[in-house]
């Protein structure tokens, strides 16, 4: 399999080089499972999150690992959008993705006790990856919906022109 080198703080991974749509060739960002990594990027992302930021909020799935290493390190709590409906979520916020970057649309849920801890809050999004930004766009939206404010959109690594503004620390090729 053809692989990618990109580093963050320091710390490199040879990635595999995925297809996901044809003529685009993208390095297949993964915080899952990999300690050393997570915890270089979010010593890297850790200067960028505001001060007055009370409260994190991410996806599913790699980001996951990444939100939470940075949250201990902040001392924040942090909350999770799912990617597929649970039968014990209860009036959950439902956001559409508009993104194709994966080839993929798709559906945010987030289930009403968490969306709680967000209302009055100022909240930080977390992501791995933005492309396209449209997932941001979906988490923004879903934050102003629970009654939060967004005061700041961060992620690790930029790929291409997302649509909107989002801090990063590094880039990745679209080849
Ligand atoms: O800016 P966008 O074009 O919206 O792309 C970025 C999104 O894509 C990735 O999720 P992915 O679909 O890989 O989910 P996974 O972590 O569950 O594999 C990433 O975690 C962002 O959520
Ligand atoms: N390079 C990438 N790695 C993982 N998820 C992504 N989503 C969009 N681009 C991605």
């Amino acid at each position: 399999m053809e692989t990618y080198p990109i580093t963050v703080g320091g710390v490199t991974r040879h990635v595999p080089l995925i297809e996901p749509l044809p003529g685009r060739r993208i390095p297949l960002v993964e915080f899952l499972g990999d300690p050393e990594f997570t915890r270089a990027a979010a010593e890297a992302l850790r200067p960028l999150v505001p001060k007055e930021a009370e409260i994190l909020f991410t996806t599913e799935t790699s980001p996951i690992p990444l939100t939470h290493v940075l949250a201990e390190a902040l001392g924040l709590p942090y909350v999770v959008a799912r990617r597929r409906r649970r039968p014990y979520m209860e009036d959950p916020i439902i956001q559409e993705v508009q993104t194709l970057t994966l080839g993929v649309g798709e559906v945010l849920w987030l289930d009403r006790r968490f969306a709680e801890k967000l209302l009055n809050q100022r909240v930080v999004l977390v992501s791995d990856v933005v492309a396209s930004g449209e997932t941001m766009r979906a988490m923004e939206k879903m934050v102003l919906r629970a009654g939060g404010h967004v005061v700041a959109r961060l992620a690790v690594f930029r790929q291409g022109t997302p649509g909107l503004a989002v801090d990063t620390v590094a880039e990745l090729p679209v080849l």
